[in-house]
């Protein structure tokens, strides 16, 4: 049935280890529980929690409007559908580094396998915008080590993103990426997440500076061009996101089958196209609850 019984602590452990060898972890953003069951069924290694799609569910701009209980709570939802380590996307950390601490800490309580906190000014925004704004070093080592400091867990990823790239254009720009990165790194974190970086010899930049993990946002009409995990792995990553690509796939094809409605007065031509209610029933393992009452399942395709 639709829940997971792999322990959050397990999860956790699963996510060091995929990290520490083997091929690049490949991490699909999870735009509610039932694209995470279709995440794991595929075959990938983890499920992102989004901002960016989770204020955009909201109708909000990503520009740290949610909460911390709504991230939170909708992180948990999803976590407790697949046995997948979850990645969470928790901004700037939801307030100062004492709330950073609780921050940390509710997210362990939602069953997660780790979070990213960013470096950027409140209120933030997409780290693939122009104007961005960082905190100084000293306000972004803190936030980090109130995160260290505040978990519970030993196993909980606590990944530092830096945005600093952004923020100064050509060479003296990644410079200045790659020393807030390693200082993050000197302060605890777990993993680097380098947010726009240009192309794969920046990824290869920052991976070859520091000993911890890094990330690589494959976000579409972004900073960085498209590539393949394969190149991302040589340049040596060892995750990658696709934060928004399935929301932007299904709210594209929501688009145009609204626009199709609307002409033809039918949906009857994009029904090949949909997903059938007896793949919907498998995933949602709607015969599985016939283990508490056999009546329930009475569907036959
Ligand atoms: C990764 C990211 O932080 C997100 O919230 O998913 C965003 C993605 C996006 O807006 O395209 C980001 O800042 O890169
Ligand atoms: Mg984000």
């Amino acid at each position: 049935m639709l829940f997971s019984r792999v322990t959050p602590a397990a999860k956790r452990q699963a996510l060091r280890e995929a990290l520490a060898s083997g091929p690049i972890v490949r991490m699909p953003g999870a735009f509610n529980p039932l694209s995470a069951r279709l995440i794991e069924e595929k075959g990938f290694e983890g499920v992102y929690v989004s901002g960016a799609v989770l204020a955009a569910d909201l109708g909000l701009p990503d520009i740290g409007l949610t909460t911390l209980t709504e991230v939170a709570g909708r992180a948990g939802q999803i976590a407790r559908v697949t046995d997948l380590p979850a990645l969470v996307d928790a901004d700037t950390g939801f307030g100062e580094p004492m709330n950073m601490a609780r921050t940390v800490q509710t997210m362990e309580d939602a069953g997660v396998a780790g979070i990213h906190v960013e470096d950027q000014v409140n209120p933030k925004r997409c780290g693939h915008l122009d104007g961005k704004e960082v905190v100084g070093l000293g306000d972004a080592v803190r936030r980090v080590r109130a995160a260290v400091d505040g978990r519970r867990d030993p196993g909980f990823l606590v990944m530092a993103r830096t945005d600093v790239r952004g923020t100064e254009p050509g060479e003296r720009g990644l410079r200045l990426a790659i020393d807030r990165a390693k200082a993050l790194a000197d302060a605890g974190a777990d993993a680097i997440f380098p947010e726009a970086m240009n192309d794969l010899s920046e990824f290869e930049a920052v991976a070859s500076a520091l000993d911890v993990p890094v990330l690589a946002n494959m976000t579409e009409f972004g900073k960085s061009e498209l590539f393949t995990a394969k190149q991302l792995e040589d340049a040596g990553a060892r995750i990658v996101i696709y934060p928004v690509t399935l929301l932007r796939l299904a709210m594209g094809t929501a688009e145009r089958a609204l626009d199709t409605i609307a002409a033809d007065g039918t949906q009857d031509t994009l029904v090949p196209q949909m997903q059938t209610r007896a793949r919907l029933y498998e995933l949602v393992d709607y015969a599985g609850y016939n283990h508490f009452d056999a009546n329930v399942f009475t569907y036959r395709p």
